[in-house]
């Protein structure tokens, strides 16, 4: 009996606790989803603001970084905002920019489409060589107005994007997100601006698309794009109009041509082919219709570094100021290529001769997911105004990439474990 009475009183007590701890658990959860709904988290630019992009110190690193040496190489004392410069275009810029005596401030977000840790690896080469560069994104508009507050830039060279021409049907959203809400945010803070700096920006070689007369010239058509990639940099070209012709924003586009080299991006075959071939892992070769081979204008980072820096230095002053255009400005397009298309089969066998592998090879139709068959540039547009004059043929360029890959990545696995991304 008494055990029963016990037992029973035992019972209730257990009923009673287990009864407010879901009372307490439930009310925890309650007040959690209000909090939710009702309670606006605090905005990733304000915290990161308060974090990274503030005090004496930040300020004065940003504008150190900015200021041209008086002696500058060039003798025009360029201070120039990049953005995308832990990319891997953004880093030669960056790089050559502050060697001959620019100012240099960089801006990336580090974020994962390839492997942060080689964009955090070429921020270390950027810092040493004297370019500070900001961890912030193109659209986070707070950020971009404390620094066009603090310099005076007389050039932007906006980098930053999301590249790839067949990671668009994966994730679209990227895609509008950096190359039209970014640019558009980039103008936006340039049209503000007082002065407002000239602003040079890569657009790609895959805006020509579907077309087939070779080689392609800055005059043709550019309306049939193949991948979300090319279309947004279509519409990019679009809205540097509209900005060029409202606040007399000068702008100039730059149409890459298959960039590769040292620092490259692994997502691009000659990277990851490099890699797979290194492992014994078979590559996917793709042919076109009839067994057509595939080709690109590849183009050298060296040479279009020096495309690069004679954009920036023939590029006009904005006319406009307070938001208002005063009078017409400079609106540029200029293809920037190699103007010798080779096959990719020829490629592979470039790298299995520096390499010294053979690839396993895995001959596929194109699928269709973006790429084109063929690229080839016609450069006579940029020879003339600036002097363009690609200079590496494709076997040299493969030379000196396969030469740090083996370096980088040797290194990597022995000293940190560093991972090759994929
Ligand atoms: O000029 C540009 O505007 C673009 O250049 C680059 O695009 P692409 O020319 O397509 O380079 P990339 O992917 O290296 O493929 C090279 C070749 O390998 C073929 N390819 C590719 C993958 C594969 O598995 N097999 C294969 O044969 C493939 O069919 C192609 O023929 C940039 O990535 C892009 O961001 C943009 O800047």
């Amino acid at each position: 009996m008494m055990m029963m009475e016990k037992s029973h009183y035992g019972g209730h007590r257990r009923w009673a606790c287990s009864c407010s701890a879901r009372l307490v658990f439930w009310s925890t959860i309650l007040i959690a989803v209000f909090y939710l709904i009702f309670q606006s988290p605090p905005s990733t630019s304000s915290l990161h603001s308060n974090v990274k992009w503030s005090g004496q110190n930040w300020e004065k690193r940003v504008k150190n970084s900015a200021h041209p040496r008086s002696n500058s190489k060039s003798g025009n004392h360029l201070s120039v905002l990049v953005t995308g410069a832990a990319g891997f275009v953004g880093t030669h810029v960056s790089l050559a920019l502050k060697n001959r005596g620019d100012g240099v401030v960089g801006l990336d977000n580090f974020n994962n489409y390839y492997d942060p840790s080689l964009k955090r690896a070429r921020q270390k080469l950027l810092e040493n060589s004297g370019v500070f560069v900001i961890e912030g994104d193109i659209n986070d508009h707070e950020l971009l107005k404390k620094l066009f507050d603090l310099v005076q830039f007389t050039h932007v060279m906006h980098l930053a994007a999301q590249a790839g021409v067949r990671y668009a049907m994966e994730n679209p959203d990227s895609y509008v997100h950096s190359n039209i809400a970014g640019l558009v945010s980039i103008f936006e803070i340039c049209k503000i601006a007082n002065p407002q700096p000239a602003i040079v920006w890569a657009s790609s070689s895959s805006v020509y698309g579907l077309n087939s007369g070779v080689p392609f010239s800055e005059n043709d058509r550019t309306d049939q794009p193949a991948s979300l990639y090319a279309a947004t940099k279509k519409a990019g070209e679009e809205i540097a109009h509209t900005y060029n012709h409202i606040y007399g924003l000068s702008i100039t586009g730059l149409r890459f041509f298959t960039v590769y080299g040292p620092w490259g991006r692994p997502d691009m075959a000659y990277f990851f082919f490099t890699k797979d071939i290194l492992k014994g892992k078979s590559i996917s070769i793709f042919e076109g219709p009839d067994h057509k081979s595939v080709a690109r204008d590849f183009t050298y980072i060296d040479d279009i570094v020096k495309g690069c820096l004679g954009a920036l230095d023939t590029a006009e002053k904005s006319t406009g100021s307070g938001g208002k255009k005063k009078k017409p400005a400079q609106l540029r397009v200029f293809n920037l290529g190699n103007t010798s298309p080779v096959p990719v089969t020829k490629l592979v066998s470039i790298l299995e001769k520096l390499l010294k592998v053979k690839a396993k090879r895995n001959i596929q139709p194109l699928p269709r997911n973006g790429d084109v068959l063929f690229t080839h540039a016609d450069v006579s547009y940029a020879r003339k105004e600036f002097g363009y004059q690609p200079k590496t043929d494709l076997e040299t360029g493969l030379k000196k990439f396969v030469h740090w890959y083996l370096d980088y990545y040797s290194h990597g696995t022995r000293k940190n474990s560093r991972k090759s991304s994929s």
